[in-house]
Formats: C-alpha cells, sequence, structure tokens
C-alpha cells in the first residue's frame, strides 16, 4: 500500500455543526484503493454526517473530501461518478418499478444501454429478478433495502460506501449482501462499510477507524486493533463450588449458571497465577476456557473506557 497513489478516499479536517451540535470536529482519514474499510462508533459519533458530507448530502462547514482524487464540491460530478452510496434510509418514487428506476438512475451518472446487463446481474445477484416489474411502493422492507443496494450500484463505482447495511434485516439478505460485497471487493472495489455488528466488521474489514464525538479516535488494521487489547478472558467452573480467594474477586465480569468470567490485564495477570491462588485456597476447577478479547471488547474499550469491567 503505497500513499503516493490517489487514494479512494481523502477525507481532511472536516467539520459540520448543526447548530450548537458539532458533529464533525476536524475528521481525517484516508481509505486506500481497494481496501475493505470499516468506520465504527456509537450512536452519535458522527458516521452518518460523514458519510452524508462524502456523498454531497451535506455540505461541510471546513475541510474536503476527495474521491478517487477529485474533490467532492469543485469536481463533484466526477467525485459522484466514482462513488456508490448505499443510505440508512430508503429514498425513492414509490411509484417506479424497480427495472426503471435503476435504468433511470444510472441514466443520472450518464450510462446508458451497455450498463444494463450490470443492472440484470445485480437484479440476479440480490435475488430481486423476480420483482424488476413491481412498483417500488409494494415491496416489503427488505426487498427495499436490496433494490437501494442496486441503486447505488448500477454504475459501477470503484467505491462503495455501505451505511448500516444489515440494520433489521433477515439472515438470508445478510448472508445475500456479504457474498455480494465480497465478490465485489475481490474485483477491486474499495468498500467501506459502517454497520452497529462488530462481529460482521471483524469478519469483513482489513482496516477499521472508530470514530466518537466527532473525531477519529483510531485507525488500525483490524488485527492490531484486536492485539492492542490488554486483557484476556478466562471462563471457569469450580469444582464442587466454592468461593473464589478476595484478590481474584474484582477480576469477575460475570457469573452465571456456575460459570465465571474473569477479565485478566495479560501483564499483570498471569493465567498461572490465577490457577495457584485457587490452588492454595483449596478450589478445585472444574472446566476451564481462555477467550481472546473480540472487536466488541476493544470497541467498548476505546469508547466507553473504564466502564467495560
Ligand atoms: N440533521 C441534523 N440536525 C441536527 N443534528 C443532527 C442532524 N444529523 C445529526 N445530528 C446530530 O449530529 C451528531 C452526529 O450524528 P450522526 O447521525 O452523524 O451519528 P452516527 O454516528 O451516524 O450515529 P448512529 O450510529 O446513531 O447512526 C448527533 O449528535 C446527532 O444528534
Amino acid at each position: 500500500m503505497s500513499s503516493s497513489q490517489v487514494a479512494a478516499l481523502e477525507i481532511s479536517g472536516l467539520q459540520k455543526h448543526y447548530g450548537s451540535v458539532h458533529a464533525l470536529r476536524g475528521v481525517d482519514l484516508r481509505v486506500e484503493r481497494g481496501e475493505f474499510f470499516g468506520l465504527l462508533g456509537p450512536n452519535g459519533a458522527g458516521k452518518s454526517t460523514l458519510i452524508s458530507v462524502v456523498a454531497g448530502l451535506v455540505r461541510a462547514d471546513t475541510g474536503s473530501v476527495a474521491v478517487l482524487g477529485h474533490d467532492t464540491v469543485r469536481d463533484w460530478r466526477a467525485a459522484r461518478r466514482n462513488l456508490g452510496v448505499v443510505p440508512q434510509e430508503l429514498v425513492f418514487d414509490p411509484f417506479f418499478k424497480v427495472l426503471d428506476m435503476l435504468r433511470i438512475q444510472a441514466g443520472y451518472y450518464g450510462c446508458g444501454k451497455e450498463v444494463w446487463p450490470w443492472i440484470d446481474e445485480l437484479l440476479e445477484r440480490l435475488d430481486l429478478a423476480g420483482k424488476r416489474d413491481q412498483s417500488l411502493r409494494s415491496l416489503s422492507g427488505g426487498m427495499k433495502r436490496r433494490v437501494l443496494i442496486a441503486q447505488a450500484l448500477v454504475h459501477k463505482p470503484p467505491l462503495v460506501i455501505l451505511d448500516e447495511p444489515t440494520a433489521g434485516v433477515d439472515v438470508e439478505l445478510r448472508r445475500t449482501l456479504w457474498s455480494f460485497v465480497r465478490d465485489l471487493h475481490a474485483q477491486g472495489t474499495t468498500v467501506v462499510l459502517t454497520t452497529h455488528y462488530l462481529e460482521e466488521a471483524q469478519d469483513l474489514c482489513e482496516r477499521i477507524a472508530i470514530v466518537d464525538k466527532g473525531l477519529v479516535r483510531v485507525v488500525e488494521t483490524t488485527k492490531q486493533l484486536l492485539g492492542r487489547h490488554p486483557y484476556r478472558f478466562l471462563r471457569l467452573q469450580l469444582a464442587g463450588g466454592g468461593v473464589l480467594p478476595e484478590p481474584l474477586r474484582p477480576l469477575v465480569t460475570s457469573e452465571k449458571d456456575g460459570v465465571l468470567e474473569l477479565k485478566l490485564e495479560r501483564e499483570a495477570h498471569p493465567i498461572g497465577g490465577v490457577f495457584q491462588a485457587l490452588s492454595s485456597a483449596g478450589l478445585e476447577i472444574g472446566d476451564v476456557q481462555t477467550r481472546d478479547p473480540d472487536l466488541e471488547d476493544v470497541f467498548l474499550e476505546l469508547t466507553y473506557p473504564g466502564t467495560h469491567s
């Protein structure tokens, strides 16, 4: 990955106020071409505002955005041609038929009949082929969401931004969508994803930015993020019950059906020490498991430090 090449997305010094709410406080972010990039953050962090600015739907107070080197204000046409955004909200004319709407949408990007086979492929891949002649208002919420995804891709943009694409959708659509997005990515499309399903982000994204209170707090590879977590978790069941010795009690994060989960600092609390303390207290271990932190643990630690104990 060379920083001398044109980035898929380059965001510099972005600030946005809504009245007295300072939604973006100077966001800098660079997404390289070909990346599968995650944008995570708690509710109200500013992710949707950021995406709306990139999409040209909201104007920033200061700062700039470039899509494949095209400034989204000065060179908005080229920027928009290179970008496909799947928004959270469903926005389209309910009286259009699915196929007509997609062809019209392609026309907005200056694309004609040459993309019709691609539109057919989109309908096929998103399991919409049987709905092509139905009006949008007659579709279920899940089907509408599929159309929204197709709509963002009609012009084959090299950068695709998906804002919470799986919020409230069923397992089948989630699977269809991810298999399709993985294929797009494998063919060279840059993908930026926001999701509250951290498991999805952990599985899919190569690099992740965590946004909080209008600022990018961390940008790291998913592997680095997971590795930076200073804890590991130990689940144990005591054979015949018993009470944990005093020094171990503050480490317990949960207790359910006789299974205790302890959060151990890697350096300060080696697992051997825990076993020794149990044995000195005359306690016998029935069952034991360790768990490395997942993205959810890291996320909570970074965005709500101290509250995740
Ligand atoms: N149109 C608007 N008018 C006023 N305030 C807004 C508007 N849109 C967003 N905000 C505020 O800006 C801040 C950032 O909101 P934003 O929707 O960008 O966050 P988010 O990270 O996308 O949250 P979520 O995960 O809940 O979608 C919040 O305090 C929100 O209330």
